[in-house]
């Protein structure tokens, strides 16, 4: 299909769940007109003041842009609603789900895949992006839509997506879960739990604030942390006996990856 221009029309928004929400939160937030915006969700949702909420698709003329933020199991349901839609552009949050597979069932002037993380809630989050088309108004547009995320970068290689999903989209999840441990570790030691519980969200907070500011790599950081003959150096040997924190965390992401790799499997289906 011939690329249209793309720009400041409609944008219908289908799935506004935790992500889908969080990002429109932050669209609106950044200036995007709430008129320009229709939101269709199977039930009911909580949508920024002045944009429009539906629970079909509208009989409008078609939108400029859709962003498909449902679940990857919920494209069978909704890419056949959609057929006779072309808009210019589609972007999909959908982890898997390949840019083929998107473009063999909804047709669009151009396909991007966009995988964001939960802290886009505060502009903080990461989106790693991939297309197909190198057409300099579609990444234009679509970089205008990322930027009041957070960090947002091209991926050259659809193939790494789902690793890229596994480490920046899932990795908010492996973080909190590390913060969660390293509170409980206290706890196992004796510090109350609400105290261990404010010292591990604190010490994770400064030290990745420190990490983001450092002009050193976090491997040299934890050296400066660990004095020689020190109690820190005990800990990282933990930590690093057999490579164990790489190896538990490489399972971790491959786990998350392959997970990826079978919901792209079942969507071409
Ligand atoms: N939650 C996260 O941290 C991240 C999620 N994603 C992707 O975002 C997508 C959504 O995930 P969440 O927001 O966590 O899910 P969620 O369950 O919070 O939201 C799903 C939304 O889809 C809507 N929906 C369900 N069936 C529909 C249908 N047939 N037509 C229209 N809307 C329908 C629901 O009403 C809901 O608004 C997924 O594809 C996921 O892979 C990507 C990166 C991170
Ligand atoms: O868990 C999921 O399937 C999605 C992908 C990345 C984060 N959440």
């Amino acid at each position: 299909m011939t690329a249209r221009p793309v720009g400041a029309g409609p944008l219908w928004l289908i799935g506004c769940g935790h992500m889908g929400g969080a990002m429109l939160r932050r669209w609106i937030a950044a200036g995007m007109a709430p008129s320009r915006v229709t939101v269709i969700t199977r039930g009911p949702a909580t949508v920024p003041a002045g944009v429009r909420h539906l629970t079909a698709l509208p009989l409008d003329a078609e939108p400029e842009t859709i962003v498909l933020a449902m679940k990857p199991q919920q494209l069978g349901d909704v890419a056949p609603t959609l057929q006779g839609i072309q808009p210019a552009l589609l972007v999909s949050i959908l982890a898997g789900v390949d840019s083929a597979t998107l473009a063999q069932r909804i047709a669009a002037g151009a396909v991007v895949r966009a995988m964001p993380n939960l802290p886009v809630a505060i502009g903080q989050g990461v989106t790693a992006l991939f297309s197909e088309s190198h057409d300099a108004a579609v990444r234009a547009t679509v970089e205008a839509l990322a930027a009041p995320l957070g960090h947002h970068e091209w991926i050259a290689d659809e193939s790494l997506f789902d690793a890229v999903t596994a480490l920046a989209g899932s990795g908010p999840g492996f973080v909190f879960r590390f913060i969660d441990a390293l509170a409980r570790a206290g706890e196992a030691l004796g510090i109350p739990a609400d105290q261990a519980a404010r010292f591990a969200l604190a010490t994770v907070s400064g030290s990745a604030a420190m990490a983001v500011e450092a002009d050193v790599d976090p491997a040299t950081l934890a050296d400066r942390v660990a004095s020689k003959g020190g109690s820190t150096r005990e800990g990282l040997d933990v930590l690093d006996a057999d490579g164990a924190l790489v190896t538990l965390l490489t399972r971790t992401l491959d786990a998350a990856r392959r997970r990826n790799t079978e919901m792209a499997a079942a969507a071409r289906e």
